[in-house]
């Protein structure tokens, strides 16, 4: 066989092999996404509602109101069409916060079909109903490859081409191996979990100790305080979801301790923004003014006590949070009075809190 034959048989099977990804959503991370499948040889498309910005990610390779520093990958082809973006598209990455998921699922429905796979990256919670995004995508369609993306992932390293590591969740196997064959690369690896409930809550739920963590750094406090409060945040975080069905071991996963402690420790999460912001006395509209993007925890908080209260999980930092934003209580006191919080069990799983409880009660009758 000739060498020009080889190569054109090589390039067919490329071209086979190269999955058409479609991207929804054209912030920070729906742009980082969309480029790493592009460098992974994909064929991708963007979709994003600003015309505008569209024509500026296809003509500079430049998202300048999201990601204004990086350079996005030449291939990625944007557009503010929805008919052209999922036009042949097999895999879908659903970006976009949740406020608007819903209604940008319900607007892309007429060219979504069964046999595509799709994937929400959105680390939130719609109030009505307590739904997660993957819930959304599946009442909306009713589709059976349906899976998320989660894990420690600021868009912007991401950007950088710092080493980075997700999850893909899915009961769906499929969907699993086809996001790692999606975006998989030297960069950026794709672990598989079939907990896409754990691994999507625990997206939803570490913004809420971000917010918290952004304000102890604030107020000054140190490295103890910063320990303790991620630990106990994902004492708290399992706790929650294992009460609502989720499997405990997960947070022991990328998506739960580790994206807990990026997001929790690093001033490039818009949750710990916020929550600086609020530790240097700025009030919570003038933390989130100042943000100009989404940040999903200060919703999330209000939703996650609701919840907490009406099915009586214990969460004394999401409660003591959520009286700090919305009912005016200062971080110092509310963190003393947490201080002085029963003293309970570290490891649940192994020892009960009532246990704990019990025995400190008895002690207290002798
Ligand atoms: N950024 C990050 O590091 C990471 C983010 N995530 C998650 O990804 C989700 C999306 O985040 P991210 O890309 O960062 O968000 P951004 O805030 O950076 O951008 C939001 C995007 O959604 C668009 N949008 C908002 N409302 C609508 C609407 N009604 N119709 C159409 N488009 C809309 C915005 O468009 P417009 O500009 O026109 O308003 C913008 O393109 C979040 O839930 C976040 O938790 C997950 C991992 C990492
Ligand atoms: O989820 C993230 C990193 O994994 C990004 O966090 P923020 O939404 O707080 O920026």
């Amino acid at each position: 066989m000739s060498e020009s034959s080889l190569t054109e048989q090589d390039s067919r099977a490329s071209q086979e092999e190269c999955l058409r990804v479609a991207v929804l959503g054209g912030g920070s991370f729906g742009t980082a996404l969309a480029s790493i499948a592009a460098d992974n040889g994909g064929e991708v498309r963007q979709w994003l509602r600003d015309a505008e910005l569209a024509a500026e990610i296809n003509r500079e390779h430049r998202n300048s109101r999201y990601l204004p520093d990086y350079a996005i990958n030449p291939a990625v082809q944007a557009s503010d069409d929805l008919s052209v973006v999922l036009d042949g598209a097999e895999l879908v990455f659903v970006a976009i916060p949740s406020k608007a998921f819903r209604a940008v699922v319900r607007q892309a429905r007429p060219w979504l079909g069964a046999d595509q796979i799709l994937v929400s990256t959105t680390k939130g919670i719609q109030e009505e109903g307590f739904k997660l995004m993957s819930q959304i995508l599946e009442e909306e369609t009713g589709f059976p490859h349906i899976g998320v993306l989660s894990g420690p992932n600021l868009a912007s390293e991401i950007a950088q081409k710092q080493l980075t590591a997700t999850v893909v969740a899915s009961d769906d196997a499929l969907t699993r191996t086809r996001v790692q064959t999606a975006l998989g690369c030297d960069y950026f690896r794709v672990y598989a979990s079939n907990d896409r409930y754990g691994v999507e809550l625990g997206g939803a739920l570490k913004n809420i100790y971000a917010i918290a963590a952004g304000m102890a750094a604030a107020l000054g406090m140190g490295e103890n305080t910063r320990s303790m409060l991620m630990t106990r945040a994902l004492a708290e975080m399992s706790r929650f979801a294992v009460a609502l069905g989720a499997n405990p071991l997960t947070f022991i996963g990328l998506a739960g301790v580790g994206d807990l402690i990026v997001t929790c420790s690093s001033n490039l999460s818009r949750n710990y923004r916020v929550g600086h912001a609020l530790g240097e006395g700025k009030t919570l509209d003038e933390a989130v003014e100042a943000l100009g993007q989404v940040a999903e925890g200060v919703n999330t908080v209000s939703l996650v006590c609701h919840k907490a209260r009406q099915d009586g999980i214990y969460m004394p930092l999401a409660e003591g949070l959520y009286q700090v934003l919305f009912k005016g209580v200062p971080a110092r006191q509310m963190a003393q009075l947490l201080m002085l919080n029963e003293q309970s069990s570290d490891v649940e799983f192994t020892l009960p809190r009532e246990l704990v409880q019990q025995a400190r009660q008895e002690e207290g009758k002798t």
